[in-house]
């Protein structure tokens, strides 16, 4: 699914207004409708809660929720802040409709929230164009403070959709928010988490043409968007499906390399050899018995690269550690690899870091599995606010012709040529040790199978999150390790 911006997605309604037999006003009722069914779906809708309008369409969304939650039987106090001279003509409309069911109050200043309460907030919403100020943000700092439980239509208000805020704006912060057809980019970046809560999208029904006809440099991955691996031919023997070589782990780090190599085996490749420490191999020989092993001449640590004649893709990093034989291994390693599908993770992605004139010897498209931490040492520097870390991103990828999967709880796949795709699985239990690990052994075993980088590393991480849902929907998120995340993949 594309993610658009704010201008894009009122371009969009507006395309829907004009294409289609559909008025803004009727748009506005559609999309309130769809929120009082969820709020009555999801049982938060209340009695005696407080629906809170600002003056433009998200407000008028309000007083559609009002009039619709009071016809449901669960009517609420409508506050409404005066912010500006004029209202927009569907909040007008939609004034004079709730008016036949009931008052509103005025208000230009902070009012009492009682603290157990429902709270709607229809604000501000998509039209925010400068951080909410006056009477606005003193309702906002008095709807935090009041703890009651918040429902943001559309978007937090004060909170902008598409570009940074400051620190100390005022923005509320929601339980939940509610947007309509498509996420927007705010709701990934980590910075808001606070400012977003729980968030989903209601479909609203506006008009697809616009979709497929406007172009876009971030995607939301569902399970609608991902792309598919070959279905495996009824006469198909291992041979088809690609022989991985993994190289990973040292001494005290061997089951970075078993975890790496039970993902890989589990994702579809055909044959998998891992190059271990000697002191690594009895152990990946009984831990993965469907796995080869070469096992290097020191007993610690890796030092030299095999033969790479026979491999159609290859990762490299889990649990390597940086000893000065691994250095000049992974500089041995770039040498031989020519063009041949590579993932690189971990201290694989550290010893690049340590030596980034080597960053232009990478295999175009490449993949690259960093989390931040590791991805600002690869920068060398860090970033001021989550979009100029796109920014980065997206620089980092054209500059080396490389897909950088930047993990994290929205992991984001990033494209030489742009693009930047969110993925939409996984969870907090995730955060422990060696998921990372089990990543790259699924990533490596997608590219030995022949499909674009790209796409190999969008549906890995789609997957390797759906395993990470999996596995907590059945042992819950603190029990979840990494382990259990090969035996929970589906493909
Ligand atoms: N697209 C869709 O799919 C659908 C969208 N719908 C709904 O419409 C919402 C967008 O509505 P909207 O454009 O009227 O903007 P909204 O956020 O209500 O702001 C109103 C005005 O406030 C002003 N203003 C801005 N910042 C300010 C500030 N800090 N402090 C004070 N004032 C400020 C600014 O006017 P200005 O003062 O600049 O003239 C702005 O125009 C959207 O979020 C969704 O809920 C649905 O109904 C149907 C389907
Ligand atoms: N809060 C979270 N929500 C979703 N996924 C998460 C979360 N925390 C971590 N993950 C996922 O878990 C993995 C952790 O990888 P990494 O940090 O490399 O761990 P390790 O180095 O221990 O293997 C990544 O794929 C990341 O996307
Ligand atoms: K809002």
């Amino acid at each position: 699914m594309k993610i658009f911006s704010a201008d894009q997605i009122r371009a969009w309604d507006a395309y829907t207004i004009s294409h289609e037999p559909i008025s803004s006003l009727d748009l506005m009722e559609r999309a309130a409708t769809a929120l009082t069914d969820w709020l009555l779906r999801t049982g938060l809708a209340r009695r005696d809660g407080h629906i809170l309008c600002g003056m433009g369409n998200n407000g008028g969304d309000g007083l559609v929720v009002a009039r619709l939650l009071h016809q449901a039987g669960y009517p609420c106090h409508v506050w409404i802040v005066r912010h500006a001279e004029k209202a927009s003509a569907d909040f007008e409309a939609n004034l004079a409709r709730y008016r036949h069911l009931a008052g509103v109050t005025w208000v230009e200043e902070a009012m009492e929230i009682p603290s157990d309460t429902l709270v709607i907030d229809a604000l501000l919403g998509s039209g925010l164009n400068r951080c909410a100020a006056g009477p606005l943000a003193e309702v906002i700092r008095a709807v935090n403070a009041s703890g009651s439980t918040v429902v943001s239509i559309d978007i937090a208000s004060g909170l902008f959709a598409d570009r940074p805020n400051q620190p100390d704006d005022a923005i509320i912060e929601p339980a939940y928010t509610v947007g309509f057809q498509v996420p927007k980019p705010a709701f990934l970046q980590p910075g808001n988490a606070r400012f977003v809560g729980r968030w989903q999208v209601l479909d609203i029904g506006l008009d697809r043409r616009y979709e497929k006809q406007t172009p876009a440099s971030r995607y939301f991955t569902d399970s609608q968007s991902l792309p598919s691996l070959r279905n495996r031919a009824v006469f198909a023997n291992k041979g088809n499906f690609g022989h991985a070589l993994l190289i990973a782990g040292s001494y005290g780090k061997v089951g970075a390399a078993v975890l790496a190599s039970r993902a890989c085996l589990r994702s579809g490749v055909g044959l998998l050899t891992v190059h271990v420490p000697e002191c690594g191999y009895s152990v990946l020989q009984t831990a993965v018995p469907e796995a080869m092993c070469l096992a290097d001449e020191h007993p610690k640590m890796i030092t030299g690269v095999p033969d790479l004649s026979s491999y159609t893709a290859i990762g490299v990093g889990p649990g390597l550690g940086k000893a000065q034989e691994t250095v000049r291994m992974l500089d041995e390693l770039l040498l031989k690899l020519g063009g041949k599908p590579a993932v690189f993770d971990a201290d694989a992605l550290n010893i690049l870091a340590d030596n980034p004139e080597w960053l232009t010897r990478l295999p175009k498209n490449s993949i690259l599995t960093p989390h931040p931490k590791e991805f600002t040492r690869l920068l060398g520097r860090t970033w001021a606010d989550d979009y100029e870390k796109l920014d980065l991103l997206r620089a980092f990828c054209k500059r080396y012709s490389v897909v950088t999967v930047l993990k994290g709880q929205h992991t984001i796949v990033a494209t030489p040529e742009g693009e930047l795709h969110f993925n939409s699985t996984g969870n907090p239990g995730m955060a422990t040790g060696g998921t990372g690990d089990v990543l790259t052994g699924i990533l490596t075993a997608l590219l030995a199978q022949g499909p674009p980088p790209a796409d190999a590393a969008i549906l890995g991480v789609y997957r390797h999150g759906e395993a990470g849902d999996r596995a907590a929907a059945r042992k819950g998120e603190p029990a979840l390790i990494a382990g259990d995340l090969p035996e929970f993949l589906h493909w």
